[in-house]
């Protein structure tokens, strides 16, 4: 096995530092390539592509008619599953409801703009989502709670969830719990490229959406890209990634454990711890062999895959302003900001999708559910889109009422700028011609 990745930022040139800033998902050819034909072979197969899929790349034998979960699969996964996980759910579900009904907007705003001129905005949820919850290199009851909940927040009436089946055909009965107790009825087993082929055009079995939101592996990104004409492809949410920020008043070993988090979830996650303290640098690197021990097999070596790769490792800084320069430039979709003081810090640092603060909010609980949502923009889509919302569920419709005794001026003015503008009935709409009209 290879050496830790460990770079010291003042040693690197312009292109050496550019490659640090790249993602697996940065290159999606290969893939895009291999999800053509499946979402062609969805679009004119429907459920018998699906069912096709199903055995090839996910290895469960279901027909057509096991498509969908039924009830009395939601009923028995409550059998299935530990009343401690459970109450992890509930507890969760509890934290994400509350958030995201703080940032439910008001159906409807309205200004006067001039006195009798109104205008405002309008919210209205969309008619149909669909929620992607992976299930590859782990099962995800918490993607399903902060795709859920917010989506039945914004009173969203048609919620579907796609996942893939596991061999035997099943749904994990954990992510059918988080769906029954977020208030979700509906779950498709159909995973990958597929799934987002199945909900942008629908099949005999699946109801197509409007939109889907979600992570999911590059099959999955891929597809979305792929379809972007055909059904709204929600935030781009990719493979996961972290940057674990340390100043020199934490201990390296302390930044070791948490850099494992993200880096465990594939061999294509990114994770970087970046300090400008040799101590906590060297420390970290030191920590990682106790820290691997504790871990199952597999979840070391997608770590290992990681942090020895091109897309982690441990980066050394010359000062906190550079650490906050490498920050800012990779745009992470997990920040924590590793402190005693992180107040200090978080003023310097803009570009990431979610900011975790001091040593007692690792990223695992707010992943399992503090509040704010885990389904974050990857790939330094940071820098432009936030995470997971209720908005994300609503669309904005623009309300404007301008009444008899404001029009004259509005007219005027409007008449003014269609001539300038050659409408010739955009400028009779709001002259004389139109007082024979009223
Ligand atoms: N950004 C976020 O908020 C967030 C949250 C959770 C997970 N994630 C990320 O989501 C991803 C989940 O990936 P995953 O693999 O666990 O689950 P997944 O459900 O996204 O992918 C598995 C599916 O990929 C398809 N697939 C696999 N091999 C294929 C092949 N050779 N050809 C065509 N299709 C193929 C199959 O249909 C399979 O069902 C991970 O990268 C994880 O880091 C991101
Ligand atoms: N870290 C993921 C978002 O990038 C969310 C998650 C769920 N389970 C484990 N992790
Ligand atoms: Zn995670």
């Amino acid at each position: 096995m290879a050496d830790v990745s460990f770079h010291e930022l003042a040693k690197l040139d312009e292109v050496g530092r550019a490659a640090l800033l790249r993602r697996s998902e940065t290159d999606l050819s290969g893939f895009i390539d291999k999800v053509k034909p499946i979402i062609e072979a969805v679009r004119t197969q429907g459920d018998a592509a699906l069912v096709r899929f199903a055995r090839e790349l996910d290895k469960a034998e279901l027909d057509a008619g096991r498509l969908k979960a039924s009830e009395t699969e939601f009923d028995e996964a409550f059998g299935k599953v530990d009343a401690e996980v459970i109450g992890a759910i509930r507890f969760g579900i509890d934290n994400i409801r509350r958030f995201h009904e703080e940032q439910k907007p008001e159906p409807m705003w309205l200004k006067e703009m001039r006195p009798g001129a109104y205008a405002g905005d309008r919210f209205t949820p969309i008619k149909s989502v669909a929620l992607y919850v992976p299930r590859g290199k782990g099962a995800f009851p918490s993607v399903t709670m902060m795709t859920a909940v917010p989506a039945v927040v914004a009173g969203v009436p048609d919620i579907a969830i796609v996942t893939p089946p596991a061999p035997d055909g099943s749904v994990d009965a954990a992510t059918l719990v988080a769906a029954r107790l977020a208030g979700v009825e509906t779950v498709y087993k159909v995973g990958g490229a597929q799934a987002v082929a199945a909900v942008a055009y629908g099949t005999e079995t699946v109801r197509p959406a409007l939109k889907i939101v979600g992570p999911g592996s590059p099959w999955v990104v891929a597809a979305k890209r792929l379809l972007a004409g055909t059904i709204d492809p929600g935030l781009p949410a990719g493979p996961s990634e972290a940057v674990i920020f340390a100043d020199d008043t934490v201990k390296g070993g302390l930044a070791a454990l948490d850099l494992l988090i993200e880096a465990e979830h594939g061999p294509d996650s990114s994770a970087y711890l970046v300090t400008h303290s040799r101590r906590v640098a060297e420390e970290a690197l030191a920590s990682l062999p106790e820290h691997w021990a504790r871990m199952t097999a597999q979840r070391v070596d997608f770590s290992k895959t990681v942090l020895t790769g091109s897309y982690g490792g441990i980066v050394l800084t010359q000062s906190v302003e550079e650490s906050y320069r490498f920050v800012n430039d990779y745009a992470p979709e997990h920040l924590e900001i590793l402190s005693t003081d992180p107040f200090a810090h978080l003023g310097h640092i803009t570009e990431a999708a979610e900011v975790l603060l001091g040593p007692h909010t690792p990223v695992s609980i707010a992943n399992f559910g503090l509040g704010p949502n885990a389904v974050l923009p990857t790939s330094r889509w940071a820098r432009s889109v936030g995470p997971l919302s209720v908005m994300d569920f609503v669309k904005r419709s623009s309300i404007g009422y301008v009444t008899a005794s404001a029009y004259p001026e509005f007219a005027k003015n409007a008449w003014t700028l269609a001539r300038y503008e050659g409408f010739s009935s955009h400028e009779h709409a709001v002259s004389d011609v139109r007082k024979a009209y009223l």
